[in-house]
């Protein structure tokens, strides 16, 4: 080869050189852009790739190292007399497989090799979201054999600010009402998606959290989207009317102390028993089965601070008492299918406030938990049905307005948080709205604010 063809070789890749660096520089400068600007198409175009290279690379390490292999062979063997276990010499480690990039993430499936159980990678969540440097790992085992992992990039609850969730225009009346009213959206999921009160799914719920966790905030950016529909809505609130006040223009009903309590709730059992003997008669299942011409508007009970229900502090008080909560737990168990749902608010809900509690809890399905002071409301509220969620609920700080765990679908729970819903906001859909408040037979509707 000439000296001229060297140098027009090397020419020729000095420019190939200087044309890729050229594009590696444009590449760099439109991700910065993009992290920036749009952090969705940042995730997908370069984000994505760069965890998948990470989970690949790392993958083989953090199941060694967070003992989530199996052995190919048994790991203990027999020495004279001694058995003896240690770590298996040919590690068989558990097939990563199945990476697809989300909005919120990515998704990612582990097989499991067999002899292996979901749990230790369900505890090794945390480790895996240190391991990439995401936001948070969730492995839920869904299927046999496989255990399903949601990365989470960053997280999707720092912003709270409000969207419009006022979907049914207020003031627009709706005649009848069909199941999807009882759907209301209160904020976003950790997964990405929007939260989602549902009452067809879970008739039934119990908030708990602390004073200025936000209780208020998320039941009220509920009742907004309710109120604009076809449903009556009902409050209790034994705190002398302080709390649902600003309500009162759109409900069907309200009381202001335990006694007025045990009345309405006994009123809205005859209701109930209406209504039941209603589709017995037309052979209906739940009132949505009912010809639209004789469904009755559902009706949605909200309770603020649950446990003034059952204090009492005389013998007088105690019949009240009796009567509300045994009422209120004959709507748990009758409510869902005839149109009358449960929401109940507190601070603190513990097995102090008698045997009834915990019978009125296994019908709550829904369960929300904001900050709460003490382990045993984190308990009481997630830990019957989802154990390994106290500990999330435990770990909600006192800057976390609106923050929760919840109950979803398919992960069982869920990290989510609500908008934020301002008093203005709540005025101004329920005065929009108060011409389309349902008339329910035995309750009158609050006339006058309360006087505390
Ligand atoms: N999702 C949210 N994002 C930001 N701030 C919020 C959010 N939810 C609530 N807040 C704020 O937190 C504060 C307390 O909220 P809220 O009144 O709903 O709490 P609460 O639990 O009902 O309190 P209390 O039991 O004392 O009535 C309010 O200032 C509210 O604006």
């Amino acid at each position: 080869m000439t000296w001229e063809r060297l140098a027009a070789l090397g020419d020729a890749l000095v420019r190939v050189g200087i044309a890729l660096g050229c594009l590696f520089v444009l590449w760099l400068l439109l991700g910065a852009y993009l992290s920036r600007r749009r952090p969705v198409a940042y995730w997908y175009g370069y984000g994505f790739w760069f965890l998948l290279w990470r989970m690949r690379r790392t993958w083989s390490r953090l199941t060694l190292n967070a003992d989530l292999t199996a052995s190919e062979r048994p790991n203990t063997g027999v020495f004279g007399s001694l058995v003896v276990k240690g770590r298996p010499l040919r590690p068989a480690v558990p097939l990563l497989i199945k990476i697809r990039p989300r909005r919120f993430g990515a998704t990612a499936v582990v097989a499991l090799q067999p002899g292996q159980v979901p749990q230790p990678f369900i505890d090794a969540a945390d480790a895996m979201a240190h391991t990439w440097g995401v936001h948070a790992v969730r492995a839920a085992a869904s299927r046999r054999g496989r255990v399903d992992l949601t990365i989470l990039r960053a997280d999707p609850l720092g912003d709270s600010s409000m969207r419009d969730l006022r979907s049914t225009s207020p003031g627009a009346a709706v005649p009848v009402a069909v199941p999807e009213d009882l759907c209301a959206e209160i904020g976003n999921r950790e997964d990405g998606q929007s939260w989602v009160l549902d009452l067809i799914a879970l008739p039934h719920w119990l908030i708990t959290g602390a004073t200025q966790s936000g209780k208020s905030t998320l039941i009220n950016a509920a009742v907004a989207q309710w109120a604009a529909r076809p449903i009556a809505l009902v409050g209790i609130d034994c705190k002398g009317g302080m709390e649902l006040a600003s309500l009162a223009p759109r409900l069907s009903a309200l009381a202001y102390d335990r006694a007025q309590a045990a009345d309405l709730l006994g009123h809205l059992v005859t209701e109930a028993e209406r209504r039941m003997a209603l589709c017995r008669e037309h052979r209906a299942r739940n009132i949505w089965q009912l010809p639209e011409h004789l469904r009755p508007a559902p009706v949605i009970v909200i309770v603020d601070e649950l446990a003034e229900l059952y204090l009492i502090a005389s013998r007088e008080q105690k019949d009240a008492a009796l009567r509300a909560t045994t009422n209120l737990l004959r709507l748990g168990q009758l409510g869902a299918a005839l149109g009358i749902h449960l929401i109940l608010a507190g601070q603190r809900v513990g097995t102090d406030l008698g045997p009834g509690i915990s019978a009125l809890r296994a019908q709550l399905g829904g369960r929300i938990c904001l900050k709460v002071h003490d382990p045993e409301t984190a308990k009481m509220t997630l830990g019957d049905l989802h154990p390994d969620a106290v500990d999330a609920a435990q770990l909600i700080g006192p800057a976390d307005k609106g923050v929760a765990i919840t109950t979803a679908d398919h992960f069982g729970w869920v990290r989510a948080r609500s908008v934020k819903f301002t008093d203005d906001d709540l005025d101004q859909a329920v005065h929009a709205t108060r011409h389309l408040t349902p008339r329910i037979p035995g309750l009158t509707p609050p006339a006058d604010p309360p006087v505390a």
